[in-house]
């Protein structure tokens, strides 16, 4: 069923377009979402990195949060990567008032957690599930997961330097988030990972 399957790519804010490139080169279709009616067409659903205050703003305007949130809460695999993972919390620390996560993970993220003076780096990191060695992970003022729910499996820390043991991957369910953008760095293995969690669950409710 891959070859059928549809995974959107939230185009409202963010690194939409290096998801939906990292998405082509898997045996799937990827296509862009920006209104409700995008969303309902298709199977899984990418939210890329970018900001997320920003993210969520657009998302109120554009109708897309209530619609979003029953999605991702009624079962659709969905992975964030950075943004993306602050806007699948239950709970941001550092975030704006106004700021409405679609939630779905239970967790507690804080944005841009690894320091101002920081604005990005490279760091190596382990992911559980996924073979072929660490990853050269980006982070781009990125998140950390600071407390995980009893149902959340951490998939990788940071392995090095001052944030060493930080919680930068997790999946509960259907759902995926990292703190790093394996969108930038040409390394497809978090994508081959999300389009096989994606497949599986369209073989569990198609029978
Ligand atoms: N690279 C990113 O996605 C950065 C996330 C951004 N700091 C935010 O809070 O949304």
């Amino acid at each position: 069923m891959t070859a059928g399957m549809i995974i959107g790519v939230l185009a409202l804010q963010g690194d939409t377009r290096e998801h939906l490139h990292a998405l082509a080169e898997l045996d799937v279709i990827a296509r862009p979402v920006r209104r409700p009616d995008e969303l309902d067409s298709v199977d899984a659903l990418v939210i890329p990195g970018g900001e997320s205050t920003a993210m969520s703003k657009l998302a109120l305007e554009f109708g897309m949060t209530e619609p979003l949130r029953k999605r991702i809460a009624g079962g659709m695999p969905t992975y964030g990567s950075c943004a993306g993972m602050i806007m699948l919390a239950g709970t941001i620390l550092d975030g704006r008032a106004d700021q409405v996560p679609f939630g779905g993970i239970d967790m507690t993220v804080r944005r841009n957690a690894f320091g101002r003076q920081v604005d990005s780096f490279e760091g190596s990191v382990d992911i559980s599930d996924i073979d072929g060695g660490p990853f050269s992970a980006v982070f781009i003022r990125a998140p950390w997961v600071e407390e995980v729910g009893p149902d959340v499996r951490v998939l990788g820390r940071v392995t090095a330097g001052p944030a060493a043991g930080r919680i930068v991957a997790v999946r509960q369910q259907h759902l995926l988030a990292t703190a790093f953008h394996p969108e930038l760095t040409g390394d497809l293995r978090v994508h081959r990972y999300f389009v096989e969690m994606a497949r599986e669950a369209g073989q569990t409710t198609e029978g």
